[in-house]
């Protein structure tokens, strides 16, 4: 199994003060350099963490890849279609809420999904949907051209007793089994971290996880690159 690190609290830390530091530059350099398969930044519409600047200045020092997650609008499209990241995550947006709180309405939005995934599917970017674990969403994103879905785990991460997380794990069991028979890659993040990991590393079929919040906090107390390396290791070790 993959790991994409997400370094958007970087940039939340450096956002607070608007300072230069510290480096998202850095942080995306020094993660790959400690294992991760792939960075992920998502240009929130609202700029309250990732700029712009840092989208550009990213892409073309990344030595593994660039997994641009944004908003449907025409303005995200044209950036993306400017940047030409290898992997973009179409997700939901609100600007009051606090982080991402649940998946796309596929099946609500169908057209204009479509049409975006078709528009950067032209451009050679591989578009994944990040969807909430439900059947008939997995199904909406094969409807739309996604080649890949992003299965949001935050229902799991919070889930405030056991048999809520069981439940849970069960419905991402299935949206990532259903996935997979449609022939879609399937990933997935949301809330993840080193006390929740495995449970979802135990589910077979899913290729990469997106991680960021939780590295972030923890990297304060053990440093940025022992933090990813653990996570990475947390990953590998279990899939094996
Ligand atoms: C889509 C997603 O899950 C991540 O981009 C996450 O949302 C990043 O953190 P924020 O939600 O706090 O911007
Ligand atoms: N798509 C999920 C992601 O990129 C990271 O989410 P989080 O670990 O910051 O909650």
């Amino acid at each position: 199994m993959k790991l994409g690190v997400n370094i958007d609290h970087v940039a939340t830390l450096r956002q607070a003060r608007g300072t230069q530091y510290p480096s998202v530059v850095q942080a995306a350099l020094r993660a790959e350099e400690a294992g991760a398969d792939s960075i992920t930044i998502h240009l929130r519409e609202d700029r309250r963490h990732i700029q712009d600047a840092d989208v550009f200045a990213l892409r073309p020092l990344l030595q593994t890849k660039m997994n641009l997650e944004m908003a449907v609008t025409d303005e995200m499209v044209g950036i993306a279609l400017q940047v030409r990241p290898q992997d973009v995550c179409l997700v939901p947006e609100r600007r009051e809420e606090r982080t991402t709180e649940g998946g796309l309405n596929v099946i609500g939005n169908l057209g204009a999904i479509k049409g975006a995934c078709k528009t950067l599917g032209d451009a050679g970017i591989r578009v994944s949907l990040f969807i909430g674990p439900e059947l008939e969403q997995v199904e909406a994103a094969k409807a739309a051209g996604a080649p890949v879905i992003e299965i949001h785990t935050g229902a799991f991460a919070d889930a405030g007793t056991e048999a809520a997380k069981h439940a849970e794990l069960q419905r991402i069991r299935m949206a990532v089994d259903h996935g997979l028979a449609l022939g879609l890659t399937v990933n997935a993040g949301h809330g993840l971290n080193i006390h929740n990991v495995h449970e979802i590393v135990s589910i077979p079929g899913i290729e990469e996880l997106n991680i960021g919040h939780a590295i972030v906090a923890h990297a304060l107390f053990v440093g940025w690159e022992y933090a990813v390396r653990e996570m990475k290791a947390l990953i590998v070790q279990k899939a094996t």
